[in-house]
């Protein structure tokens, strides 16, 4: 199948791209912080009011809008004197505490001209891979809609250390979209769609379509934006496409000010097509958004349970347990060659492991008490790969 590239033609196709867009009752929209930040990296306070006054008009028509804004490193940036973007992590933290600030005013003071309220969500790699963290994330964002506000996420930069970062807003909104089952995402950049090559290269091309990986061979993602002011680039978006496509929900991909076009149904941008199938939602996170705390090694007899026939993990079939981790933290399952066969949440502590291995759980309650009967990993916490 090609990719499709050029202006679209009006074919029933794309009648049907638009009406995944203008037929959405949830939308997650990601802006990034090329799109609101002027040349000298401040907030820019007309770019600001048309993404506030695309999505209030969507808001208007009784549909819910959850924003994930980047932009907290970029707004603090001129307060703090600093020249460009840090390097470290540090300095990083210090703008994005106090552009957060700013760039939240700033939203709610636009919202507020359309008598809309704005709530803070605030998310950090845990909040979506624990369990208990997940459920609060969810009913927060949950609750905010019921209420007609409009959530505004962010990662949570002040507190996320490198280990545990998304370090990307757009996988965030990937996984948000997946967290509050969308029925769209929208990435909105400083560039009108996905190219064949970056836009400024001659010979570049627009892709209007992407159906699956075979659209995306051979197209070129590599290279940032705007130096010192966005991350990821393309790479981010189309990765970020792929996890939201691959659990269900459509992705446009377009430029800001084309965002009341696109959610008007107006053929701009890449229509990223869904897959069909759709993963139970907090499984799916775990194996997206976690990075593996330890692994555990299992024997070929639990190999074949955990994947083969979908059972929990028990004592019994775990030969060895690398990595410091506690109750509750994603680890990986791998086989006896090391090679990760499934994700899970453990039941147990790492230093508790060592003394349970190879026994049968009816032994360890018998000897240690019922508490030890529990699964190390229970087949509800657990994802293959
Ligand atoms: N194939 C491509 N198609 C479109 N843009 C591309 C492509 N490859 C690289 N880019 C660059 O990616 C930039 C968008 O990334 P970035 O600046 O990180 O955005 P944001 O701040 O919106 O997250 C574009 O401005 C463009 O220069
Ligand atoms: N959390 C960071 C956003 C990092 C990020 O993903 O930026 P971008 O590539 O502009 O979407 C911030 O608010 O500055």
């Amino acid at each position: 199948m090609g990719t499709r590239r050029g202006p679209p033609a009006p074919t029933a196709q794309n009648g049907r791209v638009r009406e995944a867009v203008t037929q959405a009752r949830r939308i997650v929209v990601k802006i990034g912080s090329s799109s609101l930040t002027t040349a000298t990296g401040g907030l820019d306070d007309a770019r600001v009011d048309t993404l506030v006054d695309a999505l209030a008009a969507l808001a208007a028509a009784g549909r819910e809008v959850v924003l994930v804004s980047s932009g907290a490193i970029a707004a603090g940036l001129a307060p703090l004197g600093l020249p460009r973007r840090p390097r470290d992590l540090a300095t990083q933290q210090a703008a994005a505490s106090v552009g957060q600030g700013l760039l939240i005013g700033r939203y709610a003071a636009g919202f507020a001209r359309h008598r809309l309220t704005v709530g803070q969500v605030l998310l950090t790699v845990d909040d979506v891979t624990r369990r208990a963290h997940y459920r609060n994330a969810y009913r927060t964002l949950r609750k905010l809609l019921d209420l007609r506000a409009v959530p505004i996420v962010n990662e949570n930069d002040t507190v996320a250390t490198e280990e545990i970062r998304f370090g990307d807003n757009d996988r965030l909104a990937a996984l948000v979209a997946a967290l509050v089952d969308a029925d769209l995402l929208m990435l909105l950049s400083d560039v009108d769609a996905l190219w064949t090559g970056n836009p400024t290269r001659p010979g570049s091309t627009r892709i209007t379509e992407v159906r699956g990986e075979a659209d995306l061979a051979g197209v070129d993602i590599g290279g940032a934006g705007r130096a010192g002011v966005g991350t990821g680039g393309m790479v981010t978006k189309v990765e970020a496409a792929r996890i939201a496509t691959g659990f269900g929900i459509p992705v446009v991909l377009t430029a800001a000010p084309l965002a009341g076009a696109a959610l008007a149904g107006e053929p701009v941008g890449t229509f990223f097509h869904p897959a069909r199938r759709r993963p139970a939602a907090r499984l799916f996170w775990l194996a997206h958004a976690t990075a593996p705390r330890g692994r555990l090694h299992l024997d070929p007899g639990a190999v074949q349970a955990v994947v083969g026939r979908r059972k929990s993990l028990l004592p019994a079939g775990i030969t060895a347990v690398d990595g410091t981790f506690t109750a509750g933290d994603p680890v990986d399952l791998v086989d006896v060659d090391g090679a990760s066969v499934a994700r899970g949440l453990v039941n147990y502590d790492a230093v508790e492991l060592p003394g349970l291995l190879g026994r049968s759980t009816g032994e360890l309650a018998a000897a240690l008490g019922p508490a030890y009967e529990r699964e190390v990993v229970h087949r509800d916490d657990l994802v293959l790969l």
